[in-house]
């Protein structure tokens, strides 16, 4: 389903591989990929974190769940997030790498790194 704006509303899973090729296609048509070096990408990718930064820049301390934002502040942080999330994947893509699969590696070397709870701090009703 699409809205006027042409953009799709419906609710799906979205994988990196396809970010990753739509992003690819975006950059070749508008012969963008020469500047998309890794360097570059990076510098872009630290300017939108800042700008995502600015979202909660003199907030204080904010709910989860954004309980008492606007809809126009939701929309720019989904805006931001995105910007930051669009050239993470653009870097790994340049780099070579398979960014899904190094996250889901990575999530396994945590989980060694940091054990689980103790049954010690749990409570029982035997
Ligand atoms: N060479 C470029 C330029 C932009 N983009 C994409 C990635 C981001 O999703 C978005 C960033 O666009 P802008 O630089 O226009 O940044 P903003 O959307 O944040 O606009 P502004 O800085 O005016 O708020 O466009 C890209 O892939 N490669």
């Amino acid at each position: 389903m699409e809205c006027s704006d042409g953009i799709p509303r419906t609710s799906r899973d979205v994988s990196l591989k396809e970010l990753s090729r739509r992003l690819a296609e975006f950059a070749q048509v508008r012969g963008w990929a020469q500047y998309h070096s890794p360097r570059n990408l990076l510098l872009a990718l630290v300017g939108e974190v800042g700008e995502l930064s600015e979202i909660f820049q003199w907030k204080g301390e904010v709910a989860k769940g954004l309980p008492n934002w606007s809809e126009d502040e939701k929309e720019h942080l989904e805006e931001e997030l995105s910007d930051v999330l669009l050239y993470l994947v653009q870097l790994a893509d340049v780099c070579g790498l398979d960014l899904g699969q190094a996250a889901l590696t990575k999530i396994l070397k945590n989980a060694n790194k940091y054990p689980l709870l103790t049954t010690t701090t749990t409570t029982t009703n035997n």
